[in-house]
């Protein structure tokens, strides 16, 4: 019994704001305790580590990515599978496997062969969200999981930290993802961490010079470097946004607005001079209350990219395999 889906807008190739079968009652009486279950997990896990947050977040993106919202980024390599896990900008990087494999156990014990890893995905990414201070949202649910994974679209998909603003709006824009959706959602990186090698760049070679990025303020620069040496120390880690990194709040746009964002694709959203993306900065900066509502509206937009829903996919009994 794969829902109640009645066909409208599953097979669009755009999920955005568009109509889509999911609806936050899905699991009502299916598995009622579901979002529950998710909670203590991830109470448990951002309490003994506040980063988890950030990781799981970020997977719920980096699953949407790619073929949709359908736990692509879950499976691993096989006969059939080559994962998404070693493509460029997962390999060595996303995190909170363990986290989504208990949370799918203590779910499959309550409720077996009910609740998809597409959606726990979802749910994992808007409890870590109300966990580390930020907003809520009535998440629609009914996600179905992929049999298939695609490495290529994980290499081609995924924007690339040093990415132009063009290059962040075409990207967005082919998920059905406008400018409110890119520079809200880019505020996630109001908590968590990016490793030197997505930074570097900036610090000793932005534009083929031998030149920093003349927009970093003098002393975050200087702290950065020191983090982040020319050579060596690839892996070591520098908080997205240094003043609050587990607290979800709007620091994040004040910092850019002073010169210390960490990435170019963070800088670039208030320098880049296209479109208001810049204003958007700047109002985001100035009303937490304005980037949390655009926040929890942009989280549902993303999540509604692409869905398996109806007879579509499958309900996965392990995240990492398909059935
Ligand atoms: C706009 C384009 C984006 C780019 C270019 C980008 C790029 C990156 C990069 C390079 C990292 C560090 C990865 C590493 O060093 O291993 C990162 C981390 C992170 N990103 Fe993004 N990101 C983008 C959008 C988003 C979105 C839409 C979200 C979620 C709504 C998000 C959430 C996060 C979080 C929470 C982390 C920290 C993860 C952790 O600490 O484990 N990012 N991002
Ligand atoms: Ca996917
Ligand atoms: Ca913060």
């Amino acid at each position: 019994h794969p829902g109640l889906g009645f066909g409208w807008g599953s097979n669009s190739p755009i999920g955005g704001s568009f109509y889509s079968n999911l609806y936050p009652q899905f699991y009502q009486f299916s598995c009622p305790q579901a979002d529950e279950i998710v909670m203590t997990v991830l109470e448990k896990a951002i309490a003994k580590e506040p980063r988890m947050a950030a990781s799981l977040l970020r997977l719920h993106f980096h699953d949407c990515f790619v073929q949709g919202c359908d736990a692509s980024i879950l499976l691993d390599d096989s006969a059939t599978i080559r994962s998404e896990k070693n493509a460029g900008p997962n390999k060595n990087s996303v995190r909170g496997f363990q986290v989504i494999d208990e949370i799918k156990a203590k779910l499959e014990q309550a409720c077996p062969q009910t609740v998809s890893c597409a959606d726990i995905l979802a749910l994992a990414a808007r409890g870590s969200t109300i966990l580390s201070g930020g907003p809520s949202w009535e998440l629609p649910l009914g996600r179905r999981d992929s049999r298939t994974a695609s490495l290529n679209g994980a290499n081609t998909n995924i924007p690339a930290p040093n990415s132009t603003i063009q290059n962040l709006l075409t990207m967005f824009q082919r998920k059905g993802l406008n400018e409110e959706d890119l520079v809200s959602l880019s505020g996630g990186h109001t908590i968590g961490v990016a490793r030197c090698t997505t930074f570097k760049q900036r610090l000793y070679n932005q534009n083929g010079n031998n030149q920093p990025d003349e927009t970093l303020e003098r002393s975050y620069y200087y702290g950065l470097r020191s983090i982040c040496p020319p050579t060596g120390g690839d892996n070591n880690i520098s908080p997205l946004d240094l003043a609050s990194p587990a607290r979800f709040d709007n620091t994040y746009f004040k910092l850019l607005l002073w010169g210390k964002g960490l990435l170019t694709s963070d800088e670039v959203l208030l320098t880049g001079n296209v479109g208001k993306t810049g204003a958007l900065v700047k109002a985001y900066a100035e009303d937490e209350r304005l980037f949390f509502q655009q926040f929890a509206k942009s989280m549902v937009n993303m999540g509604n990219i692409q869905p398996l829903t109806g007879f579509n996919g499958e309900i996965r009994k392990s995240c990492h395999v398909i059935n």
